[in-house]
């Protein structure tokens, strides 16, 4: 195959700049979960982006962060591993907040990763005037010298191919990494289990955002061969965060379930039908072993 190419991105900034949102653009589905919470990502996400001149393979990675529990060190060690092993870096800030000390203590990390290729992404562009995007990109351009500096809009797909292109450019040439229909390596109980995290963090406050964590007990398929069912665990760390999830008179876990079934149904052939119950296993976000248990 000539001209073609294949590699590795990232994209970092701090919580809630639209990492997610902007891995779920370019990939074309919902590879990783959306919310208003900041530092809800957690795992390195594989999304693909196919397109006829190459492949962009996107690793999704946590917000960074100095950390401040066992779960935000593990967390951030996934963050230093992956910058250490891609080809671009894309470094997201927000075009509707001022570049901050939080952004420079990102942008000094890339240090860390002497040979990736370094561009900047300006997203929610769509939020503000032109004079203030002009301003904001001023001040990124102040960072550090990058290879490139685009705006996007992930939420009304403005300059989204631009972006494409501009990554794929600084790819090495490589035959395809990827089967041409793949777009994620997370397996489909990773994906379920994600979503059922989704759904239970919508409308939550303060603490208890990260003291979810789902895991899939198990998937039966029903002698139909088209239905299967799932049977998912939401862990939280204490009695009343158990309270909060299932809500009064168990309104809140309904919806929960009623969003998750809807959302996973939309990754996955047949019917999907989920049960779900909430168990508390105390602190658990540090204790080493019940990491471990819960996948981190
Ligand atoms: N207006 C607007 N909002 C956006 C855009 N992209 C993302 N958002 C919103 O910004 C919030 C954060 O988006 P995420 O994609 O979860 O951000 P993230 O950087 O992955 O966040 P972490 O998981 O905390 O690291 C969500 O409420 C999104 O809907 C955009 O292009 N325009």
């Amino acid at each position: 195959m000539t001209n073609y190419r294949a590699g590795f991105v990232t994209f970092v900034g701090r919580p809630n700049v639209g990492k997610s949102t902007l891995t779920n653009a370019l990939v074309g589905e919902k590879i990783a979960i959306i919310s208003d919470k900041p530092q809800t990502t957690r795992r390195a996400v594989r999304g693909i982006v196919h397109r006829e001149d190459g492949q962009i393979i996107i690793v999704d990675t946590p917000g960074m962060h100095r950390p401040r529990t066992l779960l935000g060190e593990r967390l951030n060690d996934v963050v230093h591993a992956t910058l250490a092993e891609v080809d671009v870096i894309g470094f997201c800030v927000p075009a509707n907040e001022p570049v901050g000390p939080g952004d420079r203590f990102i942008n000094e990390q890339l240090e860390e990763a002497p040979k990736a290729r370094k561009i900047a992404i300006v997203t929610k562009a769509e939020t503000v005037s032109r004079d203030v995007l002009a301003a904001r990109l001023v001040d990124v351009q102040g960072l550090r010298e990058w290879d490139d500096i685009v705006p996007v809009s992930a939420a009304e797909d403005i300059q989204l191919d631009t972006l494409t292109g501009i990554i794929l450019a600084l790819l090495p040439d490589s035959e395809p990494l990827y089967p041409s229909d793949m777009k994620t390596e997370e397996s489909f109980e990773q994906r379920a289990a994600e979503l059922v995290r989704e759904a239970a963090l919508e409308g939550v406050h303060d603490e208890l955002p990260h003291s979810i964590a789902v895991t899939v007990e198990e998937i039966v398929t029903r002698d139909d061969g088209v239905t299967r069912e799932l049977y998912v665990n939401i862990v939280v760390e204490r009695d009343s965060q158990k309270g909060i999830i299932i809500g009064r008179g168990g309104e809140r876990l309904k919806r929960i379930r009623e969003q998750a079934q809807r959302e996973i149904s939309q990754i996955t052939e047949g019917r999907v039908i989920v049960s779900i119950r909430v168990k508390v296993a105390k602190e658990w976000q540090r204790d080493p072993k019940q990491l471990g248990r819960l996948g981190f």
